[in-house]
C-alpha cells in the first residue's frame, strides 16, 4: 500500500500488512483489536465513545505480521468538532488499508451500522465479523441475518465469532492472513504498538479514570502528559517521571474525578501506576493533576490541540 516501503528482497513467503476495524460504538472493536494483539493496548469500557485515537496494534504470527488500526466508532448523532475530527479519522482508516474488518453485533443491523457500512470502499475487501455470538441464543436465527448481510455489501468473508474466545480469535487471524500482500515485515517481530509511552500513559490514566467513576462522567473527559522525563537510577534499571492532567468539562465534574478526600483521584493514580510500570518495564512516578476546561469538545482548534487529528 505504501510505495516509499516498497518491499525489500529477500523475505520470502513473508505477508504484512493494515487492517482497519470499523463499526459503530460498543460493538467490540476495542476487546476485540486487544484479543488479535495478543496484549492489553486500547482500553474498554462499557461506556460507549471510549476510543477516540486511531490506535495501531501489531500482531506478529508465522510468516505474516498483522498491523491493525483501531477507529473510533462512527457518530452519527452529535455534530461537535469533537465529533466531526472522529468521524475524519473513520474515513482516514477505511480507504488507505489492505483489508476491512466491519464489525457488527451478531444478528443486529442499526442506521448507525449501515452509515459506517456506507463508508466501505468496494474496491477494499472486506470481512464482517459478527461479534458477541455468545450472547446470541437462538443460533437458528443467525444463518437468515448473515443472508441477509450478504445483501448490504459484497463481504469477501462472514465470521459469526466471539472477540473473547481465544479459538475465535486465532481463526479470524488465519482468515485475515489470506488477504495480506506478500512482502517483508514493516516492523520487528516483538513491536506491539508504534504509540509512544507518553501515549501509553495517557490512556491507561483515562481507562483508569472512566473505570472508577463509572458511567457518570461524560466521555469529553480527556487526559494530557504534561511531562514525561526518564531519569537514571541504579537501584530501579529504569525510572520515569510522569506529569499528567485529567481535563474535565465542569466543577461538578472534577469533584467526582477526586472524591471524597482525593480517594479516587488517589485510586485512579495508584492503579495506573502499577499497571505502567509493568507495561514500561521501569520504576513510575506518577503525579496527576485535575483541570476544568469547559466546553472543549466544540471548540475545533482545542481539539487539534489535544491531539485528535
Ligand atoms: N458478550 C460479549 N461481550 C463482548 C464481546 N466483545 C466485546 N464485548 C463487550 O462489549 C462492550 C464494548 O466493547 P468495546 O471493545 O469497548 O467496544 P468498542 O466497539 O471498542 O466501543 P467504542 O470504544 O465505544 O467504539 C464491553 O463491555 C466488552 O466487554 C463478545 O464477544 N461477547
Amino acid at each position: 500500500m505504501n510505495d516509499s516501503q516498497a518491499p525489500e528482497p529477500g523475505a520470502e513467503g513473508q505477508r504484512c500488512g493494515l487492517i482497519a476495524i470499523v463499526g459503530k460504538p460498543n460493538v467490540g472493536k476495542s476487546t476485540l483489536i486487544n484479543a488479535l494483539v495478543g496484549q492489553k493496548i486500547s482500553i474498554t469500557s462499557r461506556k460507549a465513545q471510549t476510543t477516540r485515537h486511531r490506535i495501531m496494534g501489531i500482531r506478529t504470527r508465522d510468516r505474516a505480521q498483522f498491523v491493525f488500526v483501531d477507529t473510533p466508532g462512527f457518530q452519527t448523532r452529535h455534530g461537535s468538532a469533537l465529533n466531526k475530527s472522529l468521524n475524519k479519522a473513520v474515513l482516514g482508516a477505511v480507504s488507505d488499508v489492505d483489508l476491512v474488518l466491519f464489525v457488527v453485533e451478531a444478528g443486529s443491523f442499526s442506521l448507525q451500522d449501515a452509515t459506517v457500512l456506507s463508508l466501505l470502499k468496494s474496491d477494499i475487501p472486506a470481512l464482517l465479523v459478527a461479534n458477541k455470538l455468545d450472547t446470541v441464543h437462538r443460533r437458528a436465527e443467525i444463518a437468515p441475518w448473515l443472508k441477509s448481510m450478504q445483501e448490504r455489501h459484497p463481504f469477501a468473508e462472514f465470521v459469526p465469532m466471539s472477540a473473547r474466545k481465544p479459538a475465535d480469535v486465532e481463526r479470524l487471524l488465519d482468515l485475515i492472513e489470506r488477504y495480506l500482500p506478500e512482502q517483508p515485515w514493516w516492523h520487528a517481530e516483538d513491536e506491539l504498538t508504534d504509540r509512544n509511552e507518553r501515549f501509553l500513559v495517557s490512556e491507561t490514566v483515562r481507562e483508569k479514570l472512566f473505570r472508577l467513576t463509572g458511567d457518570e462522567l461524560p466521555y469529553t473527559s480527556t487526559v494530557v502528559v504534561d511531562q514525561f522525563k526518564e531519569e537514571p537510577s541504579p537501584r530501579h534499571g529504569r525510572f520515569v517521571r510522569i506529569a499528567a492532567t485529567i481535563v474535565v468539562e465542569r466543577d461538578g465534574h472534577k469533584a467526582m474525578v477526586i472524591g471524597e478526600k482525593g480517594e479516587r483521584l488517589k485510586r485512579i493514580g495508584s492503579e495506573a501506576r502499577q499497571e505502567l510500570e509493568r507495561l514500561m518495564q521501569a520504576k513510575v512516578f506518577l503525579e496527576l493533576w485535575v483541570k476544568v476546561r469547559s466546553g472543549w469538545a466544540d471548540d475545533a482548534a482545542r481539539v487539534r490541540s489535544f491531539g485528535y487529528e
